[in-house]
């Protein structure tokens, strides 16, 4: 099986929000929230994935200084293994737009368990619930 590497980003907030978005109609796990983020791409490394994939998805910037490495997720999914580096970013530049995913959220880490997301993630939110 196949092992697949995505990054992703656990963009913080001054109250301590955390931002998560709705994965897009057609695609994998539509309708499900996640982390924004996306595949690193062959040639690339992950943090330079990450901001390509944050000004793509959100259209804002982010200096890899401000990329904090935080906790990971190695899951397997049917098809693929997915292994996932998550980020904490409480700085970046410009106001968080949903560009390709059906909305955002800010919310809690508390109140994140409303929001159902990709089983990969699940044992990421009690991370964030201990440390935001
Ligand atoms: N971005 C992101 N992907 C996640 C999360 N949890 C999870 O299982 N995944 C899975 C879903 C997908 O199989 C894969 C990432 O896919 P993606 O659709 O975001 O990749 P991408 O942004 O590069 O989009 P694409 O160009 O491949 O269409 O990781 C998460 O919290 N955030
Ligand atoms: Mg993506």
């Amino acid at each position: 099986m196949k092992t697949i590497l995505v990054v992703a980003a656990a963009l913080v907030d001054d109250d301590g929000r955390v931002l998560i978005a709705q994965r897009p109609e057609g695609k994998q796990l539509a309708g499900l929230w996640e982390f924004p983020g996306g595949k690193v791409e062959a040639g690339e490394t992950p943090e330079a994935a990450l901001i390509r994939e944050l000004n793509e998805e959100l259209g804002i910037t982010v200096k890899q200084a401000c990329l904090a490495p935080f906790v990971f997720a190695s899951h397997t999914y049917e098809t693929f293994h997915l292994l996932m580096p998550l980020y904490l970013i409480r700085r970046w530049d410009g106001q968080p737009t949903a560009i390709e995913h059906q909305a955002i959220k800010w919310v809690k880490p508390n109140d994140m368990r409303s929001y159902p997301m990709p089983p990969a993630d699940d044992p990421l939110v009690a991370y964030l619930v201990d440390f935001i």
